[in-house]
C-alpha cells in the first residue's frame, strides 16, 4: 500500500512488526522479502517521492545529464583540508529506490579477497562464498551480445556466479560505441588482463562492466522497479512517502536505559519519530519487533546519535541521552575519490557522446524509443579498468617509492593522519590496523585485487548537531539535520600519491599506446608541465565522490570499534539493524550496489530465520 501525505493519519497502522528507515536499494530489498511473510506486518519510511518514471531516470544514455532536485539531498562535505580546503558536492538518493534512481548503474562486485577481508575483521559468514548465493539471489542476469561483439569485446560471463531468476535485472546495453574497444586493447597494451566476466571473484582488470537495466526494454532497473513496484498491492506492506524520520526510539516510554560496553543489558527500540517537513510537527509510530535503519552510509549513523547511540562524549556535546555508548557510529568512512582527466579524440568521423546533438540526437532519441536501440540503450560508463598496483606504478623506482610510503611505518604507528575522533578510542585503532593491515596484504600480494581499494586508508567522520537548521540555502532542502561530513580525502599520503600514478596511468594509456592513439587524442589541458608536483596540486584541485559513501556503521565486533555485528543488529541494542552501505567493515574494491543489493539479501536471510 503506498501512503501519500495526506494519508498518513488515516492509513498508517498505530504500530507494525518492522519499520524500515529508508526505501533505497538496501530498505526495498528487505521490506519486499520481509513481507514475503504474510503474517507480519511492514512499513517503510522514505523521505523522498517516487519518481515520475520520466526518460531522465529511465533511460541509459540520458545518464550524467542532471535530476530533479528533489531527488538528491545535496550534501555538501566540510571543507577538505588534505586537498584544496575546498568542500565537495555529495549528492544522494532523496527518492524511492535512493541512490538506484540515480546512480550510473555500473554492477561490479569487487574481488573475492574483498569480502574474505570483511569475514576476517571479525564477520564469520560474510566471505565470498558466503555472499556468492545472495548477488546471485538478487540478479535476473541476461547476455544478449553477438558472438562476434562478445569476442571482441571480451564478452563471456561465467554462469556458475550469476541468477537467473532474482528480480534485478543485469545485462549489457545493445550498443557501445566503438572506442570501448580501443580502450581495452589499449589497456593489454600496458599488461592489463581483460576480465570476461568481472563479477567472479577477480576485479583487478579491464571490463566490459553489466549494468542494472531491463534486457528487453533497455532502460534502468533500480530497486523500486525490481523489488517494491511487483509487491507493493501485498496488504501486510506500507509505504509512506515524503516522511523523514527524525530519532529512533529506544527505551521503555523514553526512559533513559543507559549501558556500557561492554553490554550488561540491551536496549530496545520500540518505534520511530518522523515528520513530513521540517516545518511539521513530528509523530510517532511503534514496532513490535524491530527497526532497521537502511537510511544510507550518511544518514543512518546521523539517525543513531540523535537517538543516543553513538561516541558517549559527542553525544554529551549535543545534550543528547547517551543510551549506548558507541564510539564507532559516523566514524571508518570511506570513499572511491575520482580525479578526472579529460581528452578530445579528433579522428575523423568518431561518434561520441558529444556528437549527440540536433538531428543526431533526435534519431537516437527515435530509435530509442521505437526499437530499444541505438547509442541512448549506453548507460555513461561501460568500459572499466580496476588495474593493480603494479600496473600503475611505470618504473620500478616509482613502485618502491610508492610502497615505502605506503607501508611507512612512521605513519602506520604515529596514526597522526587519522582523525582523533578516531585515535582517543583504543578500539577504533586497533579497528583500523587489522583493516590497513588486511588492505596491503591483498594488495601486495593478491593480482586479483584492484588498486582502487586503498581508498580506504583515509578515514573520514561523520558527526551531527541534533538542532534544527533554519537556513535554507539555495535551492536545497531545508535540513532536519545538521550533518558534518568529513570524508578526510588524501589525508593518508598514500592515498594522493596512488592518484598522481592513476592520472600517469591514463596518460600512458592514451598517449602511448596503439589502440588509443588511432583516436587522435588531443589533452583538453595544453602546456601542463606534468610533473608529479604539478599532478599532485592538480590531483588536489579535482577529487571528487564516486558516490560510494561506505562503513560508518561497521560490521566488525565492539573490540574493533564495530558498530554492528554480524547479524547486522547494532552492539548494545536488542533490535535496531543497519542493513545499507554503512555495514561494509572494508569499501569494496569495485562500485558498491551489488554488494549492497546482496548485503541486504543476506541479512532477511538472517532476519527470517534466526528471528530474535
Ligand atoms: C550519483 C550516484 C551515482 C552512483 N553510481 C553508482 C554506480 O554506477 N554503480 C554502483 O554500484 N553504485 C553507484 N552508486 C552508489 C549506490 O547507488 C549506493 O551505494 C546505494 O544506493 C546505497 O544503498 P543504500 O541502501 O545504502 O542507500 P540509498 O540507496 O541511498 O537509500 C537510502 C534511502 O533512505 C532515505 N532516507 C535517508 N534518510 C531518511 C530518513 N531520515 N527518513 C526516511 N528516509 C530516509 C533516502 O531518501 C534514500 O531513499 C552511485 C550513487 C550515487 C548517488
Amino acid at each position: 500500500l503506498l501512503i501519500l501525505p495526506d494519508d498518513t493519519t488515516e492509513l498508517l497502522l498505530p504500530s507494525y512488526d518492522y519499520i524500515v528507515v529508508g526505501g533505497g536499494v538496501s530498505g526495498l530489498v528487505v521490506a519486499n522479502r520481509l513481507s514475503e511473510d504474510t503474517d507480519v506486518t511492514v512499513l517503510v519510511l522514505e523521505a523522498g517521492e517516487l519518481d515520475s518514471s520520466a526518460g531522465i531516470v529511465t533511460v541509459p544514455g540520458l545518464i550524467g545529464h542532471g535530476f530533479p532536485p528533489a531527488y538528491n539531498w545535496n550534501f555538501t562535505t566540510t571543507p577538505q583540508a588534505f586537498l584544496d580546503n575546498k568542500t565537495r558536492d555529495y549528492g544522494q538518493g532523496h527518492v524511492v529506490g535512493g541512490g538506484s534512481i540515480l546512480n550510473g548503474m555500473v554492477t561490479t562486485r569487487g574481488a573475492r579477497a574483498d569480502y574474505d577481508a570483511w569475514q576476517a575483521l571479525g564477520n564469520p559468514g560474510w566471505g565470498w562464498q558466503d555472499m556468492l548465493p545472495y548477488f546471485k539471489k538478487t540478479e535476473r542476469f541476461s547476455v544478449d551480445v553477438s558472438p562476434e561483439r562478445a569476442r571482441t569485446l571480451h564478452i563471456n560471463p561465467d554462469p556458475s556466479v550469476h541468477g537467473t531468476d532474482g528480480p534485478l535485472e543485469v545485462t549489457y546495453p545493445n550498443f557501445l560505441y566503438n572506442q570501448s574497444l580501443n580502450f581495452l586493447r589499449g589497456l593489454s597494451e600496458l599488461g592489463v588482463p581483460l576480465l570476461a566476466d568481472p563479477n567472479a571473484g577477480v576485479a583487478a582488470g579491464a571490463m566490459i562492466a553489466p549494468a542494472s537495466m531491463s534486457a528487453s526494454n533497455q532502460s534502468r532497473m533500480d530497486s523500486r522497479r525490481a523489488y517494491l513496484d511487483p509487491v507493493l498491492h501485498r496488504p501486510n506492506l506500507h509505504l509512506a512517502v515524503q516522511q523523514t524520520v527524525t530519532r529512533v526510539l529506544i527505551g521503555t516510554n523514553g526512559t533513559a536505559n543507559i549501558v556500557a560496553p561492554p553490554f550488561g543489558r540491551l536496549v530496545r527500540a520500540y518505534g520511530v519519530e518522523y515528520t513530513a517537513s521540517a516545518e511539521s510537527s513530528r509523530q510517532k509510530i511503534f514496532c513490535s519487533k524491530e527497526v532497521i535503519l537502511a537510511a544510507g552510509a550518511i544518514i543512518s549513523p546521523a539517525l543513531l546519535q540523535v537517538s543516543g547511540i553513538g561516541p558517549a562524549d559527542l553525544l554529551d556535546e549535543l545534550n543528547v541521552t547517551v543510551k549506548v555508548d558507541l564510539p564507532g557510529v559516523g566514524q571508518n568512512f570511506q570513499d572511491h575519490p575520482t580525479v578526472g582527466v579529460f581528452y578530445n579524440y579528433t579522428k575523423p568521423g568518431l561518434s561520441s557522446t558529444r556528437n549527440l546533438t540536433g538531428d543526431t540526437l533526435m534519431r537516437a532519441k527515435e530509435e530509442y524509443f521505437t526499437n530499444r536501440t541505438g547509442p541512448w540503450t549506453t548507460p555513461l560508463i561501460t568500459t572499466i579498468a580496476f588495474p593493480h598496483l603494479t600496473h600503475l606504478t611505470a618504473t620500478t623506482n616509482s613502485t618502491s617509492s610508492f610502497l615505502n610510503l605506503l607501508t611507512n611505518t612512521t605513519i602506520f604507528t604515529s596514526l597522526t593522519h587519522l582523525p582523533p575522533t578516531t585515535t582517543r578510542h583504543p578500539a577504533l585503532v586497533r579497528g583500523y590496523t587489522a583493516q590497513l593491515t588486511l588492505l596491503l596484504s591483498t594488495l601486495l600480494t593478491d593480482p586479483a585485487v584492484g588498486a582502487l581499494e586503498i581508498m580506504a586508508d583515509s578515514l573520514g567522520t561523520l558527526t551531527v548537531s541534533s538542532s534544527l537548521s533554519s537556513s535554507r540555502a539555495r535551492g536545497r532542502r531545508r535540513r532536519l539535520m545538521n550533518i558534518a561530513l568529513d570524508p578526510r580525502y588524501c589525508s593518508h599520503p598514500a592515498d594522493c600519491a596512488l592518484l598522481v600514478r592513476g592520472v600517469g596511468f591514463s596518460r600512458r594509456l592514451v598517449g602511448a599506446t596503439e589502440a588509443m592513439g588511432e583516436l587522435e587524442p588531443e589533452e583538453e589541458e595544453e602546456g601542463v608541465a606534468w610533473t608529479e608536483e604539478v599532478v599532485e596540486e592538480m590531483v588536489k584541485g579535482r577529487v571528487q565522490t564516486e558516490f560510494h559513501a561506505s562503513g560508518t556503521t561497521a560490521m566488525m565486533p565492539v573490540d574493533l570499534g564495530g558498530v554492528v555485528g554480524s547479524r547486522l543488529v547494532v552492539h548494545g541494542t536488542a533490535n535496531v539493524r543497519v542493513v545499507d552501505a554503512g555495514v561494509m567493515p572494508l569499501v569494496v574494491g569495485a562500485h558498491i550496489q551489488a554488494a549492497v543489493y546482496a548485503v541486504a539479501e543476506k541479512v532477511c536471510f538472517v532476519v527470517v530465520v534466526v528471528s530474535i
